[in-house]
């Protein structure tokens, strides 16, 4: 099976090294697409990728297409793929929004999956949910799974909603997380720390809580009332984001990266 990375960014190229790495492809049968001349002349150099800057050069030649170029590039994209596909190829996305009735009127292709990947993917502890079109068979469907487990978790999802809706919670997520570790930074900077210290005190808190979570079945709660002590620092700090509604305004932040995937489907 040869497999076509079309857009060699953040994320697919993440996808290409960890299939690269696996077993159930073989190297040589990666093909890279990217428009810009420095990635190209970067992936060259890795050699264990055919890299090429001209979809007639490698499209035809794709079982699986996978799609990880930015949605604003999507429809020049599938304009240009839609007289080099052939019937059977499988296009894999991982484009935000990006609906799979679009790509299936776009490309002309029935088999879609769509999917949605996060950062944490780089370093094989991503979370991808996807779902797939009915035209995709169960066998099929087997082999993309063990691709997309290349790069960590993957769930199953009912529908395309639930993809919007993931891309609010992991897809983003690692944003939220970033922004909380950013605000904690600052305050031990303003507390005197050196930005070294700062970055341990908050990168180890970070670590530790969330594999004191995952090593139980207590819920994020009960583990707060571990922390805090009636009348003590955590307490303090917990009314005082409760005060700032905190909680309501996070879910607020993952409903308006759910409500955005919504639109870019819509664009
Ligand atoms: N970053 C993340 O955390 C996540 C991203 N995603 C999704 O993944 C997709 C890719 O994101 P990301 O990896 O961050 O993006 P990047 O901008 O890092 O990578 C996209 C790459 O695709 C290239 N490209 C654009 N158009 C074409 C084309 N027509 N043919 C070939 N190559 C092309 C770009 O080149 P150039 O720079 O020259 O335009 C760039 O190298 C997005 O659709 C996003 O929604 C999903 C989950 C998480
Ligand atoms: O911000 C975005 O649109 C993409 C999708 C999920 C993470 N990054």
């Amino acid at each position: 099976m040869k497999v076509l990375v079309i857009g060699a960014g953040n994320m697919g190229l993440t996808y290409a090294e960890a299939m690269s790495k696996s077993k159930i492809l073989k190297k040589r049968n990666i093909m890279i697409l990217d428009n810009s001349e420095e990635t190209r002349t970067r992936l060259d150099k890795i050699s264990h990728f055919d890299v090429f800057h001209r979809p007639e050069d490698c499209v035809p030649k794709a079982d699986l297409i996978f799609l990880a170029v930015k949605p604003y590039h999507s429809t020049d994209l599938f304009t240009r793929l839609k007289s080099l596909v052939f019937e059977g190829q499988i296009v894999i996305s991982i484009m935000a929004g990006v609906t799979i009735q679009t790509m299936q009127d776009e490309i002309g292709l029935p088999k879609v999956v769509r999917a949605m990947p996060n950062l944490p993917a780089q370093i094989g502890k991503g979370l991808t949910s996807y779902t797939a079109s009915e035209e995709v068979s169960r066998i099929e469907l087997l082999t993309i799974e063990d691709l997309l487990c290349t790069t960590g978790k993957t769930i199953k999802v009912r529908n395309e909603k639930y993809i919007d809706a993931s891309t609010g919670i992991s897809g983003s997520g690692p944003a939220y997380v970033f922004y909380f570790m950013q605000s904690m930074m600052e305050a031990a900077l303003q507390m005197g720390f050196s930005a070294d210290d700062s970055k341990d005190l908050v990168s180890q808190t970070f670590t530790g809580a969330v594999e004191l979570f995952n090593q139980s079945d207590l819920s994020p709660n009960s583990w707060m009332e571990r922390v805090a002590s009636k009348g003590g620092t955590t307490r303090a700090a917990l009314d005082s984001m409760e005060d700032n509604n905190v909680n309501e305004l996070i879910k607020e932040a993952a409903f308006a990266a759910f409500h955005r995937a919504v639109e870019l489907g819509e664009e």
